[in-house]
């Protein structure tokens, strides 16, 4: 997709490959009018398994049409490799595409980028060439018509390393919009993740650019292709860390032909009802894994000890179960199945014991008469005593609001001040009217399947920014994956969250993926050396333990560290922004969330348009210069950033050091830095 692509050929050779591009494109509407004209089968009768199939009938053919769409600016393949005489069957040369094109005899036109055949596209070096004579790669312009090319030869003589020379262009293309795939130039150690098998799991730790989020989203399309049946039963979810991070990198994946994966925030998927709000510390404790323990031990102090037998009648008989033969039964089941299960079984097991109290009468009871004992009035009654129903709302509720109950639940868990800070001020009436936090909710998701287990099918969890989340919310998200496999993502360094677990260690533990291969990429393609030298400046700070990136390219004036007094300030940050906005490219003003309004309002005031990312869903899309607060810059890029007063960025927050390193690495091309206080005496160096 570069444009400057040039020809190292005559025109008569891009002729030729634009005449190969309209035939191909012929070739995918032809494909698209063969499915989209075809019926589909559907099978007479209204059961549960005919439904189901002529359901799934139907999806699969809407999947296949949408799949087989055109899109106007997406080229139909991005490379060629022309491999040696015989080397692949019949083919000495393919085109590498988005998706697999073939012509009215079934021949390929082009191969889809995840077939075994295009890996050396990826792979294949001079001193391991793998059977390919050169790679060409192509240039598109934004509508998708082909520009040009460029050769790599792996046999004879090196030109010059256009293999760089077209990472960096690509790299450079300036933005517009959110965020574009990567497929043309995904470069080997992160081909090797994007291909590595569904399981075991895998965890990337990176730097900032280094390609996670685009390799977890590639690997996504990649599982997809070579493991579909397999995932399309249990479903593949990517959870980010909010909203204007989804809306940044939605059009990956169907830009790579994958259209049905759930793209999701963990607040929006786990914690929906959340109203209330929670001090720091609270939150911190209650993302602890300790709360595990707290939770369980509260739970399970429902189920009291039997203080009476029970009597139950039928006529004029009268069978009775003893006391102590109640508390074997309550005591062998205590805790060694899920709460809601031990309190059914509870009922069975007495009434069973009823049965048998029959069967010594000679009587012959069956399977009903136990259901019936079970449900009878007097098993219930002792079941509803010592293991009453129980929702996990009641629990939490006690436990916030009754200290006496949480010292006890908590044991040597918890500080006396860490309950204190879990404990509500205005406890609400009933627990049916209290109002739950983000981190409450996710308390609730624990209890309620410690009551009941939760179903856990999920096929493959993507998790972007995965150092931010608390040990409950790993929990949360392992069940729900408990015999898929989990992509994991994220930079230790950027850990900005009070609960952040500090370790992959952790992390996979409490994700129950502690079988992960861990992997590390370090080589940054988003943020110029010079950038990436100058935000390293603060790892000793904030991660001592990881290594230092390397950016691989050097940009001219990357960096910029301007001083400014209390009446400059302001006019400095638009001169910033007018100049990066006379380039090309998306342009980002990055400050502490409680002054980024303001500095918008000056913006505003000096002539410019900007958005203020946040306040709807795609800003990206709709202008070159958003106006970015601090908590929402993860994850995000932008060609041209300016950032605004650090010390403040850093004052906001306990982790303001770690915020800060995230906001100085979103930069493609150009940092400005506008300060009037001192920076922090690590950058100031
Ligand atoms: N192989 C590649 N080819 C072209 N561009 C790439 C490649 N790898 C990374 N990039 C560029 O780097 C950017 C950063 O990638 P990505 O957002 O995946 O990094 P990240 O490691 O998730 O960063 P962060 O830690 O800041 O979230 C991409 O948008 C793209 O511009």
């Amino acid at each position: 997709m570069v444009d400057s692509a040039h020809t190292l050929a005559g025109t008569d050779e891009l002729e030729a490959e634009r005449a190969f591009l309209t035939e191909a494109r012929a070739a995918l509407a032809r494909m698209y009018g063969d499915v989209f004209g075809r019926e589909i089968p559907v099978i007479g009768g209204e059961d549960n398994d005919e439904r189901f199939t002529n359901e799934a009938n139907q999806r699969a053919y809407e999947q296949r049409t949408r799949a087989l769409i055109d899109l106007p600016d997406v080229p139909l393949f991005f490379g060629r490799l022309d491999y040696e005489a015989g080397a692949i069957e019949e083919l000495d040369r393919i085109y590498i595409g988005r998706r697999h094109v073939h012509d009215g005899t079934g021949a390929p036109l082009v191969i889809d980028w995840r077939a075994p055949v295009s890996v050396p596209f990826y792979r294949a070096t001079r001193s391991d060439r793998q059977q390919v004579l050169l790679r060409r790669r192509y240039g598109f312009s934004d509508h998708a018509e082909l520009t040009g090319f460029e050769d790599e030869p792996l046999i004879g003589t090196v030109v010059a390393d256009q293999a760089d020379a077209f990472l960096r262009a690509e790299i450079e293309r300036p933005r517009t919009g959110p965020m574009r795939d990567i497929v043309a130039t995904i470069q080997p150690e992160q081909d090797d993740l994007v291909r590595a098998p569904l399981h075991p799991s895998v965890c990337v730790q990176g730097a900032p650019g280094t390609g996670k989020t685009a390799v977890g989203l590639h690997r996504v399309a990649y599982l997809l292709y070579t493991e579909r049946e397999r995932l399309s039963r249990g479903g593949v979810v990517i959870v980010g860390p909010n909203r204007s991070f989804l809306s940044y990198i939605r059009k990956v994946l169907p830009a790579l032909g994958e259209v049905d994966v759930r793209q999701t925030t963990i607040d929006e998927w786990i914690s929906q009802a959340a109203v209330a709000a929670d001090e720091p510390e609270a939150a911190r404790v209650k993302g602890d894994a300790r709360m595990a323990t707290v939770l369980h031990r509260a739970l399970w102090s429902y189920v009291g000890t039997p203080t009476a037998g029970v009597l139950y009648s039928k006529g004029s008989r009268r069978y009775r179960v003893h006391e102590d033969e109640v508390r074997e039964i309550v005591s062998s089941l205590r805790e060694s199945t899920r709460y809601a299960p031990g309190r059914n079984a509870l009922a069975q097991r007495i009434a069973h014991v009823v049965l048998v109290r029959m069967e010594e009468r000679a009587e012959s009871p069956d399977d009903r008469v136990q259901n019936a004992v079970a449900r009878s009035k007097p098993v219930r009654e002792v079941q509803d005593a010592v293991w009453p129903r129980v929702f996990p709302q009641q629990v939490l509720h006690r436990l916030f609001s009754d200290a006496d109950f949480l010292a006890q639940a908590a044991g040597d868990e918890l500080t006396e001040d860490e309950r204190a800070a879990l404990l509500w001020t205005k406890p609400a009436r009933s627990w049916k009217s209290a109002k739950w936090s983000a981190a409450d909710t996710v308390l609730l998701d624990e209890l309620e399947d410690s009551i009941e287990r939760s179903s856990g099918s999920l096929g493959h969890l993507v998790l972007d920014e995965a150092q931010d989340l608390s040990a409950m919310q790993l929990r949360a998200l392992g069940r729900r994956c408990r015999t898929g496999s989990a992509t994991v993502l994220g930079d230790l360094a950027q850990a900005t969250t009070a609960w952040a677990a500090g370790s992959w260690d952790r992390v996979l533990g409490h994700l129950e993926k502690s079988d992960a291969v861990v992997a590390e990429l370090d080589r940054g393609f988003r943020v110029p050396a010079q950038i990436i030298d100058f935000a390293a400046k603060l790892l000793p700070d904030i991660a001592p333990t990881l290594g230092v990136p390397t950016g691989v390219r050097t940009v001219e004036a990357a960096l910029s560290v301007i001083e400014a007094d209390e009446r400059s300030f302001v006019d400095k940050l638009v001169d910033a922004c007018k100049t990066d906005l006379g380039g090309e490219g998306s342009v980002a003003l990055i400050a502490a969330d409680d002054q980024v309004s303001e500095l918008m309002d000056a913006l505003v005031a000096a002539g410019l348009e900007p958005a203020l990312l946040g306040a709807g869903e795609e800003e990206m899309d709709a202008t070159r210069l958003v106006c970015v607060p601090a908590s929402l810059a993860k994850g995000l890029e932008f060609d041209a950033v300016v950032v605004a007063e650090p010390a403040r960025i850093v004052a906001a927050e306990p982790r303001g050091l770690h915020r800060l390193y995230v906001v100085l690495t979103r930069a493609v091309s150009r940092l400005h830095i506008i300060h009037t206080e001192p920076l922090p005496a690590a950058l100031s160096q």
